[in-house]
């Protein structure tokens, strides 16, 4: 794990940008496509407005999301509709979308349909990790009946999950589709999500912390993108 450590969100959100810049002009120019795989809730949302006006062939670039609520886009919980709002705006406007959710009342009723949506992707190029205060990231919950399957090497690049201390059904991308990516970047903002990252980083694991798969993996590099500081 390498830590870099920014004065605010602003600093922060700039060198993350053209990070994630440079490492989707890398692909275009060598595979003629970009994969970038974001993530939800509060944390990524000033990054996404800054993304989104960045110069970049943004048709060759393919978002998606580590993953959503089991919510459609006209919800205000839904990731895709923040993603939709907020990121895919502006320049990134032309990027292609894929979604994470389908029409069925239940996300273990999706999972079918997601899976075909995303089964041929390549490796992604970047995947932007967030994390819960319950050491949850993507929505591989500590908490939920799912975990076990969603951390397995074998594991499918998609499962259903249902929290038992968080909201709604959702659908996630599992560890090892996760992983399996050019560039992992775990993005934390205030001083409570570094606690928990320092607790997760300590030897043991109690309590049990799905983020600790990445952060302790023996292969996987997790670029840390941290501020203490909104602003
Ligand atoms: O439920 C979720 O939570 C995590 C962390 O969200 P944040 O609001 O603390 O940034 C997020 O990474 C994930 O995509 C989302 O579905």
């Amino acid at each position: 794990m390498q830590l870099n450590q920014f004065a605010d969100t602003a600093a922060l959100n700039t060198d993350f940008a053209k990070r994630l810049v440079a490492i989707l002009q890398q692909a275009i120019n060598e595979r003629g496509a970009a994969y970038l795989v974001v993530s939800g809730g509060k944390t990524p949302q000033a990054l996404f407005t800054a993304l989104s006006q960045v110069d970049l062939a943004w048709d060759k670039v393919t978002v998606l999301l580590a993953d959503d609520r089991w919510l459609d886009d006209t919800q205000s919980d839904s990731n895709e509709r923040l993603v939709k709002a907020v990121l895919l705006q502006n320049n990134a406007k032309a990027a292609k979308f894929i979604s994470l959710y389908a029409d069925t009342a239940s996300a273990f009723d999706g999972v079918a349909q997601v899976l075909q949506r995303i089964a041929a992707l390549p490796t992604f190029d970047a995947v932007i990790l967030g994390m819960g205060e319950d050491g949850h990231t993507a929505s591989l919950f500590p908490c939920s009946e799912q975990i076990q399957a969603g951390l397995a090497a074998d594991a499918p690049a998609v499962l259903a999950v249902k929290p038992t201390t968080a909201p709604y059904e959702r659908m996630s991308l599992s560890l090892p589709r996760l992983l399996d990516s050019r560039h992992l970047f775990l993005h934390l903002v205030g001083a409570n999500k570094l606690a928990v990252l320092n607790k997760a980083m300590a030897e043991q694991d109690v309590p049990a912390m799905p983020i600790r798969a990445f952060l302790h993996h023996p292969v996987a590099q997790v670029a840390v993108m941290y501020t203490e500081h909104q602003g």
